[in-house]
């Protein structure tokens, strides 16, 4: 597991260890992290030109320290102060001593562009809103100038907590990050921004995080495995209540993703059963309604469902189910909140940033800019675990005190249209196979994001159900 902390987690942690280490300590450890990274980034450390764009924080202290181990080593490291008489005292002093020089940001631009690598020291996760004109203007010339970007803990001018940018902010090619991930630097669009992100272990005892990422071997540890024992009633059944006579080809993607989730069998509902059966004869169709179909240990309801009395109907039947529920796309539009807040069962919903807004009465735009604030009022607001799709993936339980799983995986290919039924399809077979809401939920996202990135470049939506399996088998070694 990854996990990224807040601001202010980081803060206690560092103010206890800080009071049990000589002063400096923790510095000295992030500056050496750093120095480490910017020596890999140049390849050779001797003859290279280093610039260290610094700030009036710690932030600049780290980079300064930085430059002057990388100087020691026979760079040539030029500071670009933006705030000479606030710089912080100890790094610059370490840095003239190495033999670096400083210059204040009227000449700056000159010193970046012709920088091999730029550590932007500004600010970190002592800032406040985007950059300001000065360092904005700094660091489109460090950009113009072709050096590599490497930013100290995150790129500045992006919200730590929130993954939020209010106006500039860096583009960093590296972000070196200290002590634990910030939500911001997995959370679109400021994760979009740092780059490849290291992080460097300075010893911080943190408790709870804000946000996680599954890693592989996470999944393998989640996702259900048949064992002797095992019918197809007991690996669980889902039943998917998706696509109608303008949209057969939601029911049938759902089906695929649903098929191959791990449940033992698939039930379908609804008018989509001949286009489901051509594609996947082992799914067991009924044209009824949900509560004729047979029993399901989770229901799928939405894709592709349309918006007659007929579809409203079956979103209400299978809500009144008591067995896990996903609802996605049309049935988000169908459903009703106390329904859903009524439940007992588990519900998962999963919308787009368009749908989430509809659900929040928000614009879009706010949405996609403050995911994790949507994502968690989402979950609040309708007491269920939410899976938000886009750029950046989340997905949040009803418990404020969860951290939210944020997604690794997953490529801009899988925007397209009818990805999303096969990731319902998948989320609805892990729920049926007795994973935990926000397990199924965060498990389903990164193996499709994973089967995504495995086809390797444009991909149709059926694509990615037919990677998943490999995508599977690359988690859990077959
Ligand atoms: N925590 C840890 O364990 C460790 C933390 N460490 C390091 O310390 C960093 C935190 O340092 P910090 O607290 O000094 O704050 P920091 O980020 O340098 O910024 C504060 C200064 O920035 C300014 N400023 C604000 N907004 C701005 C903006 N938009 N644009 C421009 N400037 C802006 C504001 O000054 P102002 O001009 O507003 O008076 C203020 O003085 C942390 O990220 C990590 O790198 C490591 O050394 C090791 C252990
Ligand atoms: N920019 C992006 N980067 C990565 N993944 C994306 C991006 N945009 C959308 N996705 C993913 O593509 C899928 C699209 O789902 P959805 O919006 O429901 O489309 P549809 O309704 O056509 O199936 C989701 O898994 C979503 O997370
Ligand atoms: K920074």
């Amino acid at each position: 597991m990854r996990y990224a902390h807040t601001v202010q987690a980081v803060r206690d942690a560092e103010g206890a260890l800080m009071a049990r280490l000589p002063e400096g300590a923790l510095m000295q450890r992030a500056a050496a992290g750093l120095a480490v990274v910017g020596a890999r980034v140049l390849g050779r450390v001797y003859g290279r030109r280093v610039a260290v764009v610094a700030g009036s924080g710690s932030n600049g202290g780290d980079a300064l320290y930085a430059g002057a181990r990388l100087a020691r080593r026979g760079a040539g490291v030029t500071a670009v102060l933006l705030a000479p008489e606030r710089a912080h005292a100890a790094g610059l002093r370490a840095l003239l001593d190495a033999g670096g020089r400083a210059v204040g940001a009227a000449e700056g631009a000159a010193v970046v562009a012709r920088a091999d690598l730029v550590y932007d020291g500004i600010v970190g996760i002592g800032g406040k809103g985007g950059l300001r004109a000065e360092a904005a203007e700094l660091m489109r010339a460090a950009r113009a100038g072709g050096g590599a970007v490497v930013a100290v803990d995150l790129p500045s001018g992006v919200d730590a907590d929130t993954g939020e940018v209010a106006g500039e902010a860096v583009r960093a090619d590296v972000t070196v990050t200290f002590g634990t991930y910030k939500p911001g630097l997995l959370i679109d669009p400021a994760a979009e921004l740092a780059g490849a992100v290291t992080l460097v272990g300075i010893g911080l005892e943190l408790g709870a995080p804000e946000v996680e990422a599954l890693q592989h071997a996470d999944l393998a540890g989640l996702l259900p495995r048949p064992s002797g024992e095992s019918d197809k009633y007991r690996r669980g059944v889902v039943g998917v209540v998706a696509g109608s006579d303008r949209y057969p080809g939601a029911a049938v993607l759902a089906v695929s993703g649903a098929l191959r989730g791990g449940a033992g069998a698939v039930r379908y509902v609804g008018g989509g059963g001949p286009a489901v059966l051509a594609r996947h004869p082992e799914t067991l169709v009924s044209s009824g309604s949900p509560h004729e179909a047979g029993r399901v240990q989770a229901w799928v309801v939405g894709p592709g469902l349309g918006d007659d009395a007929r579809a409203r109907t079956a979103v209400a039947e299978v809500l009144a189910a008591d067995v896990p529920v996903l609802v996605d796309a049309d049935g988000l539009r169908l459903m009703s909140r106390d329904a859903v807040r009524a439940r007992t069962a588990a519900t998962v919903l999963t919308p787009h940033a368009g749908e989430a807004a509809a659900l929040l009465g928000r614009a879009r735009e706010e949405v996609e800019a403050s995911r994790l604030t949507a994502v968690r009022d989402l979950a609040e607001l309708f007491g269920a675990t939410v899976l938000l799709k886009g750029s950046t993936t989340l997905v949040a339980a009803p418990d404020p005190a969860v951290p939210v799983r944020v997604n690794p995986t997953g490529t801009a290919w899988l925007a397209t249209a009818g990805s999303g039924d096969v990731l319902s399809g998948l989320t609805g077979s892990l729920l049926a196979a007795r994973l935990p809401a926000r397990d199924a939920a965060s498990a389903a996202g990164y193996l499709h994001g994973l089967a995504a990135r495995l086809t390797e470049g444009p991909l149709a939506a059926m694509d990615v159900a037919e990677s998943i399996p490999e995508a599977w088998r690359n988690v859990c070694g077959g």
